[in-house]
């Protein structure tokens, strides 16, 4: 691949909370049109290196580039071609989902009418139009969540980075939301999916990043880390490669002291 279509690019990034490492040099260069699956174990640095990416968490060594330019405190322009769900989302409760919508679009430039329409017209495909103007506080949970997703691509982003999305979706959502995020990387679209569920990782990444103690363990496509190994699903070679053979010992234990009299 050409240097025009690196979308991203991480050198030796590094972050302490406090005298905690979480981030240990990380080197990544992605490329226009990859779906990266980037995993790890909890509190690997998953969320905190999305974060860095988008500006919302500072004091970290290394640089971030994003289309081609380096990441600055004062360089905010590359977040209008960027779209985010995050893993907790503040989503306000009072406002209705076109308002919350449109509010969104607002800001990522885009003009109010165009925001609104686009908005109502991607509820309607996910079948929300009837509640368009209903608060989001009456919403179930997968109910957020498609309005999560809708406002992080309101704007055709060129750069997705998506934290745990399938969160509360049911399962033909999870189906129209993959094939969603199939055709976006076949247009030349990024994305940068971090997740747990690790049969989806598998399906929808063309290359998984598993991070482990701060530093990449792994990088390639599922065919590459299966060659690379001897286990065979992702989940087992997650296991592998993070040194975790435990888990039997862990819910034996777990379990002996719930049915402590
Ligand atoms: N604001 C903060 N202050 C202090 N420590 C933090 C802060 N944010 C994250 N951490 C710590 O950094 C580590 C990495 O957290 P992070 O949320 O990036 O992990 P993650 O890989 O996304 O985990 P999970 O899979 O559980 O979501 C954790 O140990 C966490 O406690």
């Amino acid at each position: 691949m050409s240097n025009e279509d690196v979308i991203l690019s991480l050198q030796g990034l590094s972050k302490n909370y406090g005298s905690k490492n979480v981030l240990n040099g990380i080197d990544l260069t992605v490329y226009r049109g990859q779906i990266i699956g980037y995993i790890g174990p909890n509190g690997a640095g998953k969320s905190t290196t999305i974060k860095i990416i988008l500006g919302l968490e500072g004091d970290y060594s290394g640089k971030v580039e994003i289309f081609g330019e380096t990441l600055t405190e004062d360089n905010y322009h590359y977040k209008r071609k960027i779209g985010y769900v995050p893993e907790i989302a503040e989503l306000y409760d009072n406002l209705t989902a076109r308002e919350y919508l449109t509010f969104i679009g607002e800001l990522y430039g885009m003009d109010l009418q165009a925001a609104d329409e686009k908005a109502w017209k991607l509820m309607r495909v996910f079948g929300l139009e009837a509640v368009y103007n209903s608060r989001i506080a009456s919403f179930s949970k997968g109910m957020r969540q498609k309005v999560l997703i809708i406002s992080s691509l309101l704007h055709n982003p060129d750069l997705l980075f998506l934290d745990e999305p399938l969160s509360g979706l049911d399962a033909n959502s999870v189906m129209v939301f993959k094939e969603i995020l199939a055709i976006l990387a076949a247009e030349g679209k990024t994305v940068f999916y971090s997740s747990h569920i690790m049969d989806v990782v598998e399906k929808i990444s063309n290359r998984i990043i598993l991070i482990n103690d701060g530093k990449i363990v792994a990088d390639g496509s599922f065919q590459e880390l299966k060659a690379q190994n001897t286990e065979g699903s992702l989940e087992q070679i997650f296991n592998q490669l993070t040194g975790f053979n435990e888990y039997k010992t862990i819910a034996e234990e777990f379990v002996s002291i719930v049915q402590e009299e």
